[in-house]
């Protein structure tokens, strides 16, 4: 590879396409039909390499792929590169969200987040999300034959959020929906004209901002008046940073917004697909059933698990973990460079954007032999660093990394202990907008298995 050794090697560059749009139209027709890899970024790779150029969204912007280009654009956050969000995004997070945040005040607002999910916070968090998951199945599986998975984790996932990380104590189904029209809304063009998914979503962000500031306010009140103390929910630790003047009360809302968004569709689709790639492998599921009924065995009925036997469930995370490579929840993420940049003898100049992307690696047989087949056991042993990034690395590595793996284990802990299930459309395609969905909800059979 001599000739990427060299200083200021042109980029490969693919077609540009149009001189605004580029390749925005082809990004977004293989994305919709969740293809990007396959009619996006495969094609191009197998044209220019590991990294090329291409135009998307009015930006000139290099795709890169390989541990050693991700570990490169990923580490180098804040040095080289920062993350880079389209405007809709900014705009209906919040410019306060933690994404959005570079230096000391991203690093105060992470601390927070990932205090509540140290090992004592974990350890606290696997009952209050066991009772979570038992009101869900008692509200929406019990007297079922059949329900949407992914509606249902979706549904779950965002009570869990709010009540096993946050401790806000408001009703889940009633903010459930306004959320949902702010995501609609994040990758949309940002036209603020009535009837626009923009505008619907911003009207949405408005409801729950108000509804949020009038539970800051209370909190606060009773904080400070003494009624009530910080405890280790997340809700009450903003608050407490906010009365510190830490944090403002526009940034304890928009994390609240910003970590909703950042959980729910991506726990949701990890979860759902896990359950697709059991009902098409039955030899795996075998063996995590296994585990899961060994830990039940030493369980009386009705006891909540502890983080002691969610730590047992080394092969269903091995499972997940495979999920997640063959189907993740994000296909990537876009950077600014903040400098010209040479990575590998490759000029790219301040300003540009570059996108590193989960296939590229993921698909890569050099990390991951056959990578085509599911193989959980592929993950018995280390993966090479930065070869395995559905969350990313780096400064910006997810923050709810450890919240996302409990919801995951624990929820398919007491789906296989208590009900037999099966795929009502084995073959259900796959969709995104902007992120990968099953395109009926996948609705699965359910019968209660007998004690
Ligand atoms: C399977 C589930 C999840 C996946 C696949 C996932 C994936 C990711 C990825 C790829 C990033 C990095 C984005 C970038 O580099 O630009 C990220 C960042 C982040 N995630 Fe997650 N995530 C998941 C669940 C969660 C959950 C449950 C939470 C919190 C409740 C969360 C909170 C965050 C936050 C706050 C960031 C930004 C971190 C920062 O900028 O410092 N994520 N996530």
């Amino acid at each position: 590879n001599s000739k990427r050794r060299t200083n200021k090697v042109k980029l490969p560059c693919g077609d540009m396409g149009l001189p605004w749009i580029g390749e925005t139209v082809e990004f977004y027709k293989a994305q919709r039909s969740n293809q990007l890899f396959e009619e996006f970024f495969q094609p191009r790779m197998k044209k220019h390499g590991n990294i090329f150029k291409t135009k998307l969204m009015g930006s000139p912007t290099v795709v890169v792929n390989g541990a050693a280009a991700n570990k490169f654009f990923m580490s180098n956050e804040f040095k080289l590169v920062v993350s880079s969000w389209p405007t809709s995004s900014v705009e209906l997070m919040g410019k306060n969200s933690i994404m959005e945040k570079q230096g000391d005040s991203h690093r105060c607002l992470r601390s927070i987040v990932t205090s509540t999910l140290s090992v004592s916070g974990l350890t606290a968090m696997v009952p209050r999300m066991c009772g979570s998951i038992e009101n869900h199945m008692q509200k929406n599986w019990l007297d079922r034959e059949e329900i949407s998975l992914y509606r249902s984790t979706k549904m779950l996932t965002f009570t869990i959020v709010l009540e096993c990380l946050f401790g806000i104590e408001i009703v889940p189904e009633t903010l459930f929906g306004v959320f949902e029209r702010v995501l609609e809304g994040v990758l949309s063009p940002p036209v603020n004209v009535p009837w626009t998914k923009f505008a619907r979503a911003k009207k949405a962000r408005a409801e729950i901002e108000k509804v949020l500031v009038g539970e800051i306010r209370r909190k606060r009140e009773a904080m400070e008046g003494g009624g009530e103390e910080e405890d280790d929910m997340l809700f009450s630790k903003l608050v407490a940073a906010s009365i510190r003047g830490e944090i403002t009360e526009e940034e304890v809302v928009d994390n609240v917004v910003l970590l909703v968004f950042a959980a729910h569709d991506t726990t949701s689709y990890a979860i759902t697909m896990t359950f697709k790639m059991l009902a098409n492998h039955p030899d795996c599921y075998s063996l995590l059933l296994k585990e899961h009924e060994e830990i039940a065995s030493n369980k009386r009925a009705g006891e909540a698990l502890t983080f002691e036997d969610v730590k047992k469930m080394e092969y269903t995370w091995q499972v997940a973990r495979e999920t997640m490579r063959l189907c993740p929840p994000i296909f990537g993420s876009f950077r600014k460079t903040i400098t010209d940049i040479n990575f590998e003898g490759v000029t790219i100049p301040k300003g540009w954007k570059v996108l590193w992307t989960t296939y590229g690696t993921h698909y890569d047989e050099k990390y991951f032999p056959d990578p085509m087949r599911f193989n959980p056991s592929r993950f018995a042993d280390p993966v090479q660093a930065y070869a395995f990034i559905p969350f990313g690395g780096g400064p910006r590595l997810c923050a709810g990394y450890q919240l996302a793996k409990l919801n995951i284990l624990v929820l398919v802990h007491y789906v296989v202990t208590r009900y037999n299930w099966s795929l009502v459309y084995p073959d259900e395609p796959i969709l995104m907008d902007p992120l990968p969905f099953p395109s009926k909800g996948m609705p699965i059979k359910i019968s209660p298995k007998c004690d």
